[in-house]
């Protein structure tokens, strides 16, 4: 983070209560972007929604969305504002944006694991998580893409017992993140972020909840350039 940017920072958290700002540092110590998510042309607002919050609730900071087919869409009711706290990426624009998507996340050393109801793949008890993974979930009806299915590194599946075929996304997405997370605290990986971090986190998250922030920031620029 550059030197503006730290003092816009110290700058607008005078206007955040000694309160809020222990609650966001408690947060930020446990983020981690050693897992992350990604939605394959999820449609159902609601399903999408839920994800959001349950990226938020576990500590996963990024969400990946892929729009080739559906556009994402959030339902404010189920979301309950966690979209302020959760950084969500969109591949809307390239001919095939499942493999922007992949490019992207391989090249900060991603390994993509898709998830998938067939009973044949890996336990997501047994997946290894010494690496960064990025877990795709696929759309509502017909799951995850041929291309994801031959793209990922490997397949997961969270085994059931019932007599119907798969679970609903957003709970499959819950199920997954309280597995992986909880996995992930008892390890000795760092998973943590670094300062940078969260001090860039931190800053939106200011400039989210303080009142009037964006014009505050222009006065302080303002007159940080004439001293
Ligand atoms: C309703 S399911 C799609 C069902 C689709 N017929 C299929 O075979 O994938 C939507 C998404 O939820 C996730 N899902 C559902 N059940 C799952 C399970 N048992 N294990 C892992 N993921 C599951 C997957 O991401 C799947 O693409």
């Amino acid at each position: 983070m550059d030197q503006t940017s730290l003092k816009v920072l110290d700058f607008l958290s005078t206007y955040v209560t000694e309160h809020k700002k222990g609650l966001i540092d408690e947060v930020l110590s446990r983020r981690t972007r050693h897992l992350t998510f990604v939605l394959e042309d999820i449609y159902q607002s609601q399903n999408a929604s839920a994800v959001v919050r349950t990226c938020d609730c576990f500590g996963i900071q990024d969400l990946h969305v892929i729009e080739n087919k559906h556009s994402f869409e959030l339902n404010p009711r189920v979301v309950h504002g966690a979209s302020k706290w959760v950084n969500v990426h969109h591949y809307q624009e390239a001919e095939n944006n499942t493999k922007a998507c992949f490019d992207t996340l391989r090249k900060k050393g991603y390994k993509i694991m898709a998830t998938s109801p067939d009973k044949g793949c890996l336990s997501v008890h047994d997946v290894d998580i010494s690496e960064p993974i990025a877990l795709v979930f696929g759309t509502e009806i017909t799951g995850i893409s041929e291309f994801t299915k031959s793209q990922a590194d490997g397949l997961v599946t969270i085994p059931m017992y019932g007599f119907s075929e798969s679970l609903n996304i957003s709970v499959s997405a819950a199920i997954c993140a309280n597995i992986l997370i909880e996995k992930l605290f008892r390890s000795e990986i760092n998973w943590t972020l670094t300062e940078d971090e969260k001090n860039e986190i931190k800053l939106n998250w200011y400039r989210t909840i303080v009142s009037r922030s964006e014009i505050l920031e222009k006065q302080f620029l303002k007159s940080l350039n004439h001293s």
